[in-house]
């Protein structure tokens, strides 16, 4: 089994990846790959798992649905759980699916499917109870989602009180933004605020923890699935956008009842010519058994049901020219270059440009200036190079040399051992200050409205600003002359600084800029933390106990609180007022488990995993996911692991559910330790 340890190691590190890329995707609506590039790292991950069961484990991604509900938003569990849908690539693979559910179903005479549009938007499910509208929540993990009542009930389509009987259900259905009203929001805002496809300006706007900014935001919706009626139950999928149109839910009118999966698949290509037709993106077919017993009984795995799957159209690929190559210098110092392109249409936009990543990738793919390349977008998403076409050179394209100096302060630059990125790491560079303020006064991080890039370069050129803090000293006397500049202007953005001063901790910690630090892990060290002084104390056990945070993360945090510098900046911005503490950490006084590190183990009768890990941090504690000498208290639910030996030959406290509860009503006290067992 020598061979054992590498599969093992690539299965860990796509998981990792696919982790990060779930973070991005579904917590931060912000991706950095495209789709189909994400469908290729699962794929390989399901292959692998599929090949080694041995290595398979319950919390894979690929087990698991969607991401996590945000912490800003009230959770939901959902009544019937919202899974995901397996995938299909070609017409094959959608045989091989019709094959399954024959074989499932035995040769059952009446199959017929239902094809409907795959609208790239995000799942909403819907509550009417006697015809009220009651709740609208996200998929979450599909077990439990996030509470967005209060920004669906702003989307004019979506009925508040069924029209015509007030029946109870739950409909599931897609929120999107067609293309044209994406293309006008993005318009309305700062460059580096734009959203990178209208499935992300969808997912944003929804997932806004102010309603009134929804509201301003052209959201609309289509249904597709009834989760479950308490009268009138419909037989079929088909007869299920009956009841979802009398009930005012819009359906989308390309739905189509397919006699065979010939049928489907004539639709599927009909659709993928057709798709940039529409005024909203699809991305595919999704395909479903008609009879809901029939669906019934085929039934689901973790993930998905086997009744459904979706065709996933490929990228639409077209051939350009590389006019140019250039690099770009980013908060971080790396160095990246950046292919300007003749312009052409693809996938319903036109481009000019494509990210090359790093060095590495542009000399594995022999990308040249004046190459004549294949470029792709899937869907959405920045534009990449597939690959160029030497076979098109006429001997006067050249040779990409990466610069050896930062081209914007000519400090030398570094490339990291094992990093394909190359970095200019003079602190003074300009690049740095400059994608660092328009870092920290983002739309995620600090929220300072009107400080974009234009302002921001100003601001340094004017010798204004030499770093962040000095925002926070700016006047309205320093602006008034500045070009683009009047009284009232300035007025606004001094005042929109002032009142990011009260931004809660987890927006500070991120636009800090701390290497690897996304927003989840920034929301997750201000909860555990509380105060920005604790996070500066923190050490890296400390931190990576913390269940969200890798050790990568945790050296990063350590090291960017070692620098002089950076502690210098976190005390000046402490000293200009901006708050530093997590809300509810400081009014609440009788926490139980104030300061306490809490771990669980097992599977505990009343609470999930994540419900009880809200209620320690309610109540002060951290949980952490292993057992140290530094635990306070371990939670032993049914069937504990490894943890439970641990925590005993630690002499860690150990309480039972019931135990656990009383503590947290405050009718029992904490334990204190058990002499430690040996052996
Ligand atoms: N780019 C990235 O970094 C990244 C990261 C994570 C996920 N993703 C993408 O998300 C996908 C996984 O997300 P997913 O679990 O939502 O699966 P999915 O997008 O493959 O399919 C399920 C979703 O399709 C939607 N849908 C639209 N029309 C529908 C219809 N008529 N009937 C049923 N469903 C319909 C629903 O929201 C449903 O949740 C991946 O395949 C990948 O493409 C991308
Ligand atoms: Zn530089």
């Amino acid at each position: 089994m020598s061979d054992a340890a590498p599969v093992a190691d690539q299965i860990q590190a796509l998981r990792k990846t696919i982790e990060h890329h779930n973070e991005l995707y579904y917590n931060q609506d912000a991706p950095e790959i495209s789709d189909l590039e994400y469908d290729e790292l699962m794929r390989r991950l399901i292959q692998l798992e599929t090949e080694y069961p041995e290595y398979l484990t319950p919390d894979s991604p690929s087990q698991r649905v969607g991401g996590q509900p945000l912490a800003g938003f009230e959770s939901v569990r959902h009544r019937v759980p919202l899974l995901s849908l397996a995938n299909a690539y070609s017409p094959e693979e959608l045989r091989a699916f019709d094959e399954r559910v024959k074989k499932a179903l035995g040769e059952a005479e009446t199959l017929r499917y239902v094809a409907e549009l795959k609208i790239d938007g995000l799942t909403v499910a819907l509550t009417y109870q006697d015809g009220q509208l009651l709740r609208a929540a996200t998929r979450g993990d599909g077990e439990v989602g996030e509470d967005v009542t209060a920004n669906v009930r702003t989307i004019r389509s979506i009925p508040l009180r069924l029209p015509k009987r007030p029946l109870t259900l739950g409909a599931r259905g897609e929120i999107y933004i067609r293309k044209a009203d994406f293309e006008a929001l993005n318009a309305g805002r700062d460059p580096e605020e734009r959203f990178a496809n209208p499935r992300n300006a969808a997912a944003g706007s929804l997932r806004q923890l102010n309603p009134q900014v929804t509201a301003g935001r052209p959201l609309d919706a289509f249904f597709y699935d009834i989760l479950y009626v308490e009268s009138e139950a419909p037989k079929s999928q088909w007869d299920g956008f009956g009841l979802l149109r009398e009930c005012g839910l819009t359906t989308n009118p390309a739905a189509k009842l397919c006699a065979d999966i010939e049928e489907v698949i004539d639709f599927c290509r009909y659709w993928e010519e057709h798709r940039t037709e529409l005024p909203y993106e699809i991305d595919g077919i999704v395909v479903k058994v008609n009879s809901l017993t029939d669906q019934a009984r085929l039934g689901s795995t973790a993930k998905a049901p086997r009744s459904k799957i979706a065709f996933k159209f490929p990228a639409e690929q077209v051939e350009t020219r590389v006019l140019q190559i250039a690099v770009n210098v980013g908060r971080t110092g790396a160095v990246t270059p950046l292919a300007f392109l003749e312009p052409v249409r693809v996938a319903g936009s036109t481009v000019s440009r494509a990210t090359l990543h790093n060095e590495d990738n542009v000399r594995d793919k022999d990308i040249r200036v004046g190459d004549r390349v294949i470029i792709q977008k899937a869907g959405d998403v920045i534009p990449e190079i597939v690959r160029s076409l030497p076979e098109k050179r006429d001997g006067s394209e050249r040779i990409f040399e990466m610069p050896k100096s930062c081209p914007e302060c000519g400090a030398g630059l570094y490339r990291e051992s094992g990093e394909a990125v190359v970095r200019c790491i003079n602190s003074a560079c300009p690049a740095h200050l400059r994608e660092g303020i328009i870092h920290f006064a983002s739309r995620d991080a600090m929220d300072i409205q009107g400080l974009g890039e234009a302002i921001v370069i100003q601001l340094i050129a004017a010798g204004l600003v030499r770093d962040v803090a000095d925002l926070y000293r700016l006047q309205v006397e320093d602006l008034v002359g500045l070009e683009r500049f009047g009284a009232k202007s300035a007025q606004n953005l001094i005042e929109a600084i002032t009142a990011s001063k009260q931004n809660q901790l987890s927006r500070l910690i991120f636009a800090l800029g701390i290497r690897h630090v996304g927003e989840g892990a920034a929301r997750e060290l201000a909860a555990h933390f509380g105060t920005l002084e604790n996070l500066g104390q923190a050490d890296e056990a400390e931190l990576t106990a913390i269940p969200m945070i890798g050790p990568k993360i945790a050296a990063s945090v350590v090291k960017y609180f070692q620098e002089t510098h950076n502690r210098e900046l976190v005390a000046k911005l402490t000293a200009l007022g901006l708050n530093t503490v997590e809300a509810g950490q400081e009014q609440e006084t009788a926490q139980v488990l104030a300061g306490k590190t809490v771990v669980v183990t097992g599977t505990l009768e009343t609470f999930s995993r994540s419900e009880i890990e809200e209620l320690i941090r309610k109540q002060g504690g951290k949980a952490a996911g292993s057992v140290s000498k530094n635990t306070a208290l371990l939670v032993v639910g049914k069937d504990p692991g490894s943890k439970y030996q641990k925590a005993r030959e630690l002499g860690i406290p150990i309480l039972d559910e019931a135990g656990f509860k009383q503590v947290l009503a405050g009718a029992a006290e904490l334990p204190s330790a058990n002499p430690p067992e040996h052996g």
